[in-house]
């Protein structure tokens, strides 16, 4: 089946989802390359619907990829628009990969984790050749991360440690405040990753240098994986409600 034009898709209900279709639509179709990407990765979130939306547009019997999740939500993704799916054990080289993201800088430096899947969003990315983070326009940072996402860098951790590692972001890195991510309405008590960790939010401000944060925070005893992707993305593609979408590239 033809995939569907972009200019005859239906409209949808909400502005912000018109954003981040055409994102993720123009980003699957402009990179992914249905005779030579064999292995895909699939990341989470709310945009990355779209993706897998779109993906599942480019199987038929004569195509066999493979998608990689990179947690509950995305596996359920795959499976619900009928692409094959995979695990990262099998397939550790993936050809590409897309994502969604919290925040990007101009030097494609993201903030990741808002949806609690960052570890294993990070293990699928950087094992792909090929990185594609689609968003719409309000993850775009004017400058530095954390201008634009003010709920802190996301940090996976051993639960046991979670005491520790907050007491060492404040004394060690000096942040401004962290906290362990709670479930809110919907959960007593903190929020389980897939990986049965836990997450804690940690607030620097504005991140003027996000690789050392990054590797600062990853010497701590009990981080799992930090929220900071460092040089990882090659291309984002934000989504405006009006159908146009901006690129960043190196
Ligand atoms: O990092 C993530 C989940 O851990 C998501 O990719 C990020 O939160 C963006 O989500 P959305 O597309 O819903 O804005």
């Amino acid at each position: 089946m033809p995939l569907t034009d972009l200019s005859k898709l239906p409209p949808l209900p909400i502005p912000l989802e018109q954003a981040k279709r055409i994102a993720a639509y123009r980003a699957v179709d402009e990179n992914f390359d249905v005779k030579t990407h064999k292995v895909v990765g699939v990341g989470s979130g709310t945009t990355v619907v779209y993706v897998a939306e779109r993906l599942g547009e480019y199987v038929d019997k004569n195509t066999n990829f493979v998608c990689i999740p990179t947690g509950f939500q995305s596996k359920q993704l795959i499976v619900s628009n009928k692409l094959q799916l995979g695990s990262i054990e099998q397939y550790p080289e993936v050809d590409i990969a897309f994502d969604g993201a919290d925040e990007v800088d101009e030097s494609l430096q993201l903030i990741k984790g808002g949806g609690a899947c960052l570890f294993q969003e990070k293990l699928v990315s950087s094992s792909a050749k090929k990185f594609i983070i689609v968003a719409d326009s309000r993850k775009k940072s004017p400058k530095y991360l954390g201008y634009n996402w003010k709920k802190g860098v996301p940090i996976e951790v051993v639960p046991s440690s979670y005491v520790r590692v907050l007491a060492d972001l404040q004394n060690k890195l000096q942040c401004k405040s962290a906290s362990v991510r709670e479930g809110g309405s919907a959960k007593a008590g903190p929020v389980v990753t897939d990986n049965s960790n836990f997450i804690i939010d940690a607030d620097f401000g504005e991140i003027a240098d996000p690789r050392k944060l990054h590797q600062d925070i990853k010497l701590l005893v009990g981080v799992v994986e930090t929220g900071l992707f460092i040089d990882n993305a090659e291309k984002a593609y934000f989504g405006n409600s009006d159908g146009t979408v901006q690129i960043q590239q190196l």
